[in-house]
């Protein structure tokens, strides 16, 4: 399938970074978001979430006997984000297997449209260098095709982002999600609709990129719209999952493994999604303030009830050893799913490891930085300096020289990757 470049010559001036009012005028498609219903249990207790191992599952279809009243089986967050990864996993392998990766910009047989997917892939790199700075540095090592690639995905996560966390946000409706998603079905059959959706059209055809993730993130925007409290952890993962474990699925297949990787595809797959959803809960632990400005509290409630806290403390905003000792507990969380995270970097392809190892230790670092503002994070904004983002980069790079483990003590599952 070729990708249609024609089909935003027109609206090429429309560089703006994201267009106001999500065109109306195209029609709304409808689309029901299937929730994939495998089941499964696992053998291990997690050691983050405190439920099963991401590690054994074992699926379960017609065995698992739990059952909500509504004649719902019950699966936790953990299980449902687990079936994703399989599945992602799974695509990949197969799709690799049957094709491989054309480097270059290659675009449709189309006058003039090599030169306009080159413009749009550039002006992709231009916005990831200005809202990721130093995340942009990180891609320059990369492979042109696999920067681009990343750049691109950048700029779609951006934009979803932005629907909801931009200056429009306040007129953004469940109805501005569907025609986003209606977008990202028609840029995946090949018909963007802007120069910035052409970028992706184009990366997602050339890499194994799979829709599921984006749709996702835009399910994780949903949620937002209609959500301000988590219950458990759990509630917690699944949003955590929707808008930031799905960036690590999606940059998996661009980035790519290492030929000479012996961990399993799912592996590496998990290492992604726990450098997502640590970032995420890095990020709603460095946002505690702001967010309750906004009405919102993204944390478990369960936890703060355990705590002594209630949501009147987090409104009120004051430091308390209450308060502290629960930051303690989500802080030791979040690193230990960044140390879960750690172990899958290396697996990465030589050229992909450095923006993934400066964006893992910048974000780690902010955890660093709510410990040394005493977990006031009510008034505080936890910020790693520049001179410390500085210092980032050559760790980074220093340690993306370290490739994969040349031994495996264990290798379950053990399976061929098809990219190498
Ligand atoms: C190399 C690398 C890091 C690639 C990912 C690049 C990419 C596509 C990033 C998109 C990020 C984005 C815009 C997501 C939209 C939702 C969102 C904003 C999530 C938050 C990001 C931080 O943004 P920021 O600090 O600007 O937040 P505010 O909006 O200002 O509040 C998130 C916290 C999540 C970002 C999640 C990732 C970057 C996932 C990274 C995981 C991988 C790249 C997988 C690496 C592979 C292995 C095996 C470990
Ligand atoms: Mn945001």
């Amino acid at each position: 399938m070729s990708v249609n470049l024609l089909c935003f010559v027109s609206s090429q001036s429309d560089m703006g970074f994201l267009t106001n009012s999500l065109f109306p005028h195209r029609a709304d498609k409808g689309l029901i978001q299937k929730r994939n219903s495998h089941r499964f249990c696992s053998l291990r207790t997690h050691p983050c979430t405190g439920s099963e191992s991401l590690g054994n599952k074992v699926p379960l279809l017609s065995t698992m006997a739990a059952a909500s009243s509504a004649g719902e089986m019950a699966m936790s967050s953990e299980e449902m984000v687990y079936n994703v990864v399989m599945k992602q996993a799974a695509l990949v392998n197969r799709q690799l297997a049957a094709t491989e990766v054309k480097p270059g910009v290659d675009a449709a047989a189309v006058p003039g449209s090599l030169s306009l997917l080159k413009e749009a892939y550039a002006r992709c790199g231009e916005i990831c260098a200005e809202y990721a700075k130093t995340f942009y540095l990180g891609t320059l090592l990369m492979t042109p095709e696999r920067r681009r690639a990343i750049w691109a995905i950048y700029v779609w996560c951006r934009r979803t982002d932005e629907l909801v966390d931009g200056p429009n946000a306040l007129h953004i409706t469940p109805i501005a999600l569907d025609r986003w998603e209606a977008r990202l079905e028609d840029l995946f059959r090949g018909s963007p609709f802007d120069m910035l959706d052409a970028a992706l059209a184009d990366t997602v055809k050339k890499f194994p990129v799979d829709i599921q993730p984006f749709k996702d993130m835009i399910e994780g925007m949903r949620m937002d719209l209609r959500k301000s409290r988590y219950k458990n952890f759990d509630e917690l993962y699944l949003y955590c999952y929707y808008v930031a474990g799905t960036v690590g699925l999606i940059s998996v297949p661009v980035m790519g493994i290492a030929p000479e990787s012996l961990a399993t595809t799912e592996s590496v797959y998990n290492a992604a999604l726990a450098l997502g959803i640590a970032n995420q809960l890095t990020n709603i632990l460095r946002d505690v303030g702001e967010d309750a400005h906004r009405g919102r509290i993204y944390l478990p409630q369960d936890e703060m009830a355990q705590a002594g806290l209630s949501e009147e403390d987090i409104f009120c905003g004051k430091v308390t050893d209450k308060w502290r000792n629960f930051m303690k507990k989500q802080i030791k969380r979040a690193r230990m799913l960044f140390d879960e995270a750690e172990k899958g970097v290396e697996e990465l392809n030589a050229s992909s490891r450095w923006p993934v190892w400066a964006s893992l230790l910048l974000y780690r670092k902010i955890l660093d930085e709510i410990e040394a503002n005493d977990y006031n994070n009510f008034t505080k904004r936890a910020y790693v300096s520049k001179a410390k983002k500085f210092i980032a980069l050559p760790v980074a790079y220093v340690r993306s020289l370290a490739g994969p483990p040349t031994t495996r003590s264990s290798r379950p599952n053990q399976i061929h990757h098809p990219s190498k």
